[in-house]
């Protein structure tokens, strides 16, 4: 396909995605309707379609309509691309201008933040709010984290040289590392095939460093999930992790990813965690993950102020129930990928003045301005 034909693809994805349909399912089934669409088109057509998302007030706004034929426009103009260029008309290109759609956009752009957190993010963003609305409209780096039960730093970027992967390391966490983004030598390269290194986001190993996970100890991850962090608590400690996770069905890659990496995970069901207790349970709690919409664009076109709700429900019961399992002298660490007060500092505060006898040592908080992720975490001790 000619790139103004995948612009012309996106056009009819961003107009399912519009109306409801899940931007996977909506790529999925433009490539089941389009068999002749090549691996190259569909993910050339799926980052045109994530661009637009990461833009997506703004596009509509420069482009002049909320559908995907002037979405892309505005994504045009706004990343510089001369859409007569691509609004050729010939062959399966985008129809050409009308003399309406040629009439650029004079007014003030928006932030491509959800109207629901804009005010919260900007009050605590200040002067640097500009810069992270256009961070948050940029793509997401792809991020190694360096698995110590296997490997040193100066050994697994030695190993990626060997298979041509030039990495660079970040300065949010000595474990981490950046690929350039989109490497996709990176799955068949034997760093990663040996575990030497795992796919995570530098804030997220920023968090696990934060909590100080130290040999010997009891650890639990108490919602582990797909067991990222995990891994990482494992591999800091050098030592065995607990894991639960209230839909344990998500943990059911971690068995092979443990191996992998060297890892002595124990999974733990709900009702064995009563009367037990770990000198660090870490509870890296659902959220909006509103710290990580450049990776999942989607999330800010979907968040409402039921879900965000939901969420804050969610995460007092989990600091609820990961208090008691706290040893005496240990510490809960709470974490979210959320840049959003309501989920971080105000549901500590809350926790802290529900239960009286908890305290905050200190908090972790990061943004893409810092280089990954946003992030967030809390150091909690009993009083
Ligand atoms: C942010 S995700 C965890 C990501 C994971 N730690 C990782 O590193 O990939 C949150 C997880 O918490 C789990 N969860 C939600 N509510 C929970 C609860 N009340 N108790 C325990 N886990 C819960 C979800 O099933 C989800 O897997």
């Amino acid at each position: 396909m000619v790139p103004a034909a995948r612009y012309a693809a996106a056009m009819q994805v961003v107009d399912r995605i519009r109306t409801g349909t899940r931007a996977s399912v909506a790529l999925r089934d433009w490539g089941r309707a389009n068999r002749f669409a090549g691996s190259g088109d569909r993910r050339a057509i799926g980052d045109i379609v994530h661009d637009v998302l990461r833009h997506w007030w703004s596009s509509a706004a420069v482009g002049g309509g909320d559908g995907g034929r002037l979405r892309v426009l505005g994504l045009l103009r706004l990343t510089g691309v001369d859409p007569a260029s691509i609004f050729t008309g010939t062959g399966h290109a985008p129809d050409e201008l009308s003399a309406e759609e040629a009439v650029q956009f004079q007014g003030e752009i928006p932030s491509d933040l959800p109207s629901l957190v804009e005010g919260d993010l900007r009050q605590r963003f200040g002067d640097d709010f500009p810069g992270l609305v256009q961070a948050m409209r940029g793509r997401a780096p792809l991020d190694l984290r360096v698995n110590l039960l296997r490997s040193s730093v100066a050994e697994a970027e030695a190993a990626l040289a060997a298979d041509g992967i030039t990495v660079e390391q970040v300065p949010l966490c000595k474990t981490a590392l950046r690929a350039p983004a989109g490497d996709r030598r990176l799955a068949r390269s034997r760093a990663y095939l040996d575990g030497l290194v795992e796919l995570q986001d530098a804030s997220s190993q920023a968090a696990v460093a934060f909590a100080e996970p130290r040999p010997g100890e009891r650890i639990l991850d108490y919602c582990t999930g797909a067991g990222g962090k995990a891994l990482s608590l494992a591999a800091l400690s050098n030592g065995p992790v607990d894991v639960h996770d209230i839909a344990p069905e998500r943990m059911r890659d971690l068995p092979e990813r443990a191996r992998r990496a060297g890892a002595a995970l124990t999974p733990r069901g709900t009702s064995a965690l009563q009367g037990r207790h770990w000198d660090l349970v870490f509870a890296d709690a659902p959220c909006s993950g509103s710290g990580s919409w450049r990776r999942d664009p989607e999330g800010r076109i979907r968040l409402t102020a039921e879900m965000l709700a939901a969420l804050r429900t969610a995460q007092a019961q989990v600091l609820d129930v990961c208090a008691p399992l706290v040893a005496p002298g240990g510490r809960l660490v709470y974490a979210t990928c959320s840049m959003l007060s309501a989920e971080n500092e105000d549901a500590v505060t809350d926790f802290v003045n529900r239960t009286g006898n908890w305290r905050v040592c200190r908090t972790l908080s990061l943004s893409p301005l810092n280089g990954g992720d946003g992030f967030f975490a809390a150091w909690l001790e009993r009083t």
